[in-house]
């Protein structure tokens, strides 16, 4: 497939996130399958559309002052404009001229020839002029959101919970691109184990500096189409994930509750903790999801695993006080997660955090009733907001003084986490510039 098609599919797939039809980590893997591209031409795609995306604000400045006299334009117009500047800022191996040259094609098969003119003079006026100066934004907050391209809200909201050193070097790390971290399943092999093999299938592989008993990291090469990943030897996972599923310190013999499992990290985590013994009951809202985690458990070979569809704010099926460990990864805004799907930024509000802030209590007031005596519930999320994370756990503890905070549970965690994690009474958080993983929130409430 030759370049200029590759930003065709970039731009109808830019289109459909914008339209609201898909998120982009999802509608990329399809993508990517259905168009055959090659594995350069897959890299590039991949940069195209979720540069695009984590950019958009700042593209959307460095375009205006070129389109303050043209009239409404289709929206297709416009992402092609971003698009292209986004090549033309960002990636320095492509020229200008091709940029242009591509954009104007793509403008005139689409359009009529007005539009391709446009994007033509829009183009060669930045090539030209340069785009405008950040610097030259007054309103302090307005100029960090356009730097960093994230939602003023999101930046505000930040800068109180966290002050604007930690706001902005927050937002940087969301705009850089993740590192593939797998979590080796430790009932078949251990880590070096694992990365022989995959050395083996031709892939660069090395020990993760913060889990190097737990995790590797894919530097070059598909981890997911080798014979160690069909054989069950490790699953895709960040490596703030994997803090979770340690925190939950899960033994041979116990019965843990997985409350929101799907599609089953935690889970299968906690399964090969207890080595293939004991039994985790594994539940999801939704049944298509719970497939998901019979597939992981499946390939992992994990026998101590239980799925059923369930609703967590009801569980009418279970008997009270009866796990030793119950894990809730509450459904949530997922700002933790930015770096993985960036279009999130743009199409979460004040009002989701909200709403989903309703649903975790439920789930964490309902869940908390199956925990035994002594035994140990862990609340998480993938997002840094308080009103998700500490403000629920300030109302949890206030309403059920029966639990308490356990801090002797984080010596589960590496000691560079136990030395540099953002602790506070109602548990730790984990921002993506701390250890360059995704961002988490994790509490650790132990049942009197
Ligand atoms: C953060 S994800 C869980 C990720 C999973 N623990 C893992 O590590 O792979 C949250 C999950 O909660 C599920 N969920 C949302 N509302 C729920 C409810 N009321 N009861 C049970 N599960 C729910 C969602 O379907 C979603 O799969």
């Amino acid at each position: 497939m030759e370049k200029a098609s590759v930003r065709e599919v970039a731009l109808d797939a830019l289109m459909k996130v914008e339209k609201n039809q898909a998120y982009s980590h999802l509608l990329l893997n399809t993508t990517l399958n259905k168009a055959g591209l090659d594995k350069r031409d897959s890299g590039l795609l991949t940069e195209l559309v979720y540069g695009t995306i984590a950019h958009r604000l700042t593209l959307d400045y460095y375009l205006e002052p070129f389109l303050k006299t043209s009239k409404k334009r289709e929206q297709w117009v416009d992402v092609l404009l971003r698009l292209s500047v986004y090549q033309m800022v960002y990636l320095d191996r492509i020229p200008d001229r091709a940029i242009v040259h591509e954009a104007v094609t793509i403008a005139k098969r689409r359009g009529h020839k007005g539009i391709s003119g446009l994007v033509n003079g829009v183009l060669r006026s930045i090539q030209r002029e340069g785009v405008p100066s950040i610097n030259a934004i007054k309103d302090h907050v307005k100029r960090i959101a356009v730097t960093t391209s994230h939602p003023e809200w999101l930046v505000e909201r930040w800068m109180k919970q966290y002050g604007e050193e930690t706001t902005i070097a927050m937002a940087q790390a969301n705009n850089e691109p993740p590192e593939v971290s797998i979590r080796v399943n430790r009932t078949k092999a251990n880590t070096e184990e694992v990365r022989q093999n995959l050395l083996l299938e031709g892939l660069e592989v090395e020990r993760s500096p913060l889990l190097p008993e737990l995790a590797l990291i894919v530097k070059k090469g598909n981890a997911f189409t080798t014979d160690a990943y069909k054989n069950g030897l490790f699953t895709a996972q960040d490596e703030a994930s994997m803090l979770v599923g340690l925190l939950v310190q899960a033994d041979y013999d116990m019965h843990v509750l997985d409350t929101c499992a799907a599609p089953g990290g935690k889970s299968t985590h906690v399964a090969e903790s207890m080595h293939n013994t004991g039994l985790v009951h594994s539940l999801d809202l939704h049944k298509h999801k719970v497939k998901l985690i019979d597939e992981q458990a499946n390939r992992l070979q994990l026998t101590n695993l239980e799925t059923r569809a369930e609703d967590a704010r009801k569980l009418e099926h279970l008997t009270e006080s009866s796990f030793e460990r119950v894990l809730i990864d509450a459904p949530c805004t997922g700002f933790g997660v930015i770096r993985r799907k960036p279009d999130i930024r743009w199409s979460k509000s004040k009002e989701d955090v909200a709403a989903i802030a309703k649903v975790q209590s439920a789930i964490l007031t309902n869940a908390s009733r199956f925990v035994k005596a002594g035994g140990l519930l862990v609340y998480s999320t993938c997002t840094i907001e308080a009103e998700e994370n500490e403000e629920q756990i300030a109302q949890f503890l206030t309403d059920n003084p029966q639990y308490e905070l356990d801090e002797n549970a984080y010596a589960a965690l590496p000691e560079q986490v136990q030395a540099k994690g953002r602790f506070s009474s109602f548990g730790l958080t984990i921002l993506p510039q701390d250890f360059q993983t995704d961002g988490f929130f994790m509490a650790p409430l132990r049942k009197k």
